[in-house]
């Protein structure tokens, strides 16, 4: 839903008349400067209008002038128009110098205000624009994201999508699925990437410490509290706060948890004073959390709140061509840092690899081809090195579907020329006796390239290689 107009006023009447004039703009209204930050928080408006007398000074302009500077300093992005009554000249050059965006007088010109909202909103949504479509040019985050299996690569592409969008997320996944590294991935392409991520994993933390750990305490707040420490929550304000293993998270902080999420302000432990924080959560788990909440062991208004868009990881024995995909990824960044002789993997270590059933999931599979890395005594890895058996090729249960066998014995043959070809396109195009580009066209087919290899040329290279 787009985001909507903030209008800042403490009369009721000229909140009613904004609201009517600027329809059909969706707008939120708030009374007092307290309201307003509360406001800007939960749903960083794009635009606001600033009435700068406001209680408890509401002939200054003091109260609305210091809003003006916390919202900056909250959402610098925002376009704040400061409503000024008729001596208010000054006080409109004071804000523009303080960071508005412009000022309307007071009567309001419904014509005018609609024409200088709509600029701001304009103004607003090209600003963002550029700057996605820089971030985009900076970093290829999602490049790191190494998959070619299309579930995988949808997660990406709602990662994507869903990063703009100020929502709670939450990953669902195996362990070592990769829900750690969406999360940083979320963050990386969010508006708050220059801002901090912090991870924290619910169930790593003896339950003891861990309101400690999200809230902060305060010096002499408990035995041992020797000094105020900041809370995680704090530590992530204006960045993202990754909850890992969220059904971890015993049911009183999940209270606190959850009164956070609505009001967005900590307190620390032994604390006197609420603190404002914005922080972004994106939560994880490998559990069930609808079978949890039917048990009663977590609470359902919470999962509705960091469950505001659910993304769900496969896991990769259910992303074919991933693990020797992933694997060839991890052999050759660990053969460049170790400056290892290791060239690649046999056949056999191959096939080991596609036949496992990967209970560890990537992380497993990281592991497992780094320490063969380190073990193998000869050019090529062997499943042996892997510490996986060879599936045994008779009693292997093909699939049945003629289409299935098909496409499985076409991309099999295709990673076998590839790998025979060492990655070398036209060599394992002259071995399979096609043409080159109908090896890319298969290859793309079948995942094989794109999200795989980001040196590949695009299609024009593609153009210009073949013809040359
Ligand atoms: N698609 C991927 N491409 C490259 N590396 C990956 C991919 N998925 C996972 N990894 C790597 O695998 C390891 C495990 O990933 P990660 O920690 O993100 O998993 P997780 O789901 O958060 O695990 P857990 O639930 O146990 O915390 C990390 O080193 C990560 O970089």
């Amino acid at each position: 839903m787009e985001r909507p107009l903030l209008i800042v006023d403490d009369d009721a009447g000229l909140q009613r008349q904004l609201r009517w004039t600027l329809s059909p703009i969706r707008t939120i209204v708030a009374g007092d400067a307290t309201e307003a930050l509360s406001a800007v928080r939960r749903h960083a408006p794009p635009v606001v209008t600033l009435d700068l007398g406001l209680p408890p000074q509401p002939d200054t302009p003091k109260e609305g002038l210091s809003l003006l500077g916390e919202i900056l300093s909250i959402a610098p992005r925002t376009k704040v128009i400061v409503v000024t009554g008729n001596d208010g000249r000054e006080n409109a050059v004071r804000a523009i110098g303080l960071g508005a965006y412009d000022f309307c007088p007071k009567p309001v010109d419904p014509d005018l205000l609609r024409i200088i909202v709509d600029r701001a909103f304009r103004t607003h949504a090209l600003e963002e624009e550029n700057r996605r479509l820089r971030r985009q040019q900076e970093a290829p985050v999602l490049d790191r994201i190494v998959t070619a299996a299309p579930s995988m690569l949808e997660v990406c592409r709602r990662i994507e999508r869903a990063a703009d969008a100020d929502i709670g997320v939450l990953l669902l996944g195996e362990s070592g699925t990769g829900k750690e590294l969406l999360a940083r991935a979320l963050h990386r392409l969010s508006p708050r990437a220059e801002r901090p991520f912090v991870a924290l994993n619910c169930g790593a933390i003896p339950e003891g410490l861990l309101e400690s750990e999200l809230f902060g305490h305060e010096r002499g707040a408990f035995t041992g509290a020797v000094k105020q420490t900041i809370g995680r929550i704090e530590t992530a304000n204006g960045g993202t706060l990754f909850l890992d293993e969220v059904g971890d998270l015993p049911r009183p902080l999940q209270v606190k948890l959850l009164r956070f999420l609505q009001e967005r302000v900590v307190e620390r432990i032994g604390g006197r004073r609420p603190i404002p924080v914005d922080v972004r959560v994106v939560a994880a788990t490998n559990q069930n959390l609808h079978d949890q909440m039917l048990r009663g062991d977590f609470r359902e208004d919470l999962f509705y709140r960091l469950a505001e868009l659910v993304v769900d990881i496969p896991s990769l024995r259910e992303r074919p061509g991933d693990p020797v995909l992933l694997a060839h990824r991890f052999l050759a960044g660990i053969t460049r840092e170790r400056r290892s002789q290791v060239r690649g993997f046999s056949a056999e270590a191959l096939a080991a690899i596609e036949g496992h059933p990967w209970p560890g999931n990537v992380r497993e599979l990281e592991n497992r081809v780094k320490r063969a890395v380190l073990l193998a005594g000869e050019p090529l890895v062997t499943a042996e090195d892997l510490g996986l058996k060879r599936p045994d090729a008779a009693t292997a249960a093909p699939p049945l579907p003629l289409r299935d066998v098909r496409e499985r014995a076409e991309l099999d043959a295709l990673r076998r020329a590839l790998l025979l070809g060492d990655g070398n396109i036209s060599q394992a195009a002259r071995l399979l006796q096609v043409s080159r580009q109908t090896l890319y066209c298969l290859m793309r087919q079948h995942g094989l390239r794109d999200a795989a290899d980001p040196e590949a040329p695009d299609a024009e290279q593609e153009e210009a290689l073949d013809g040359a």
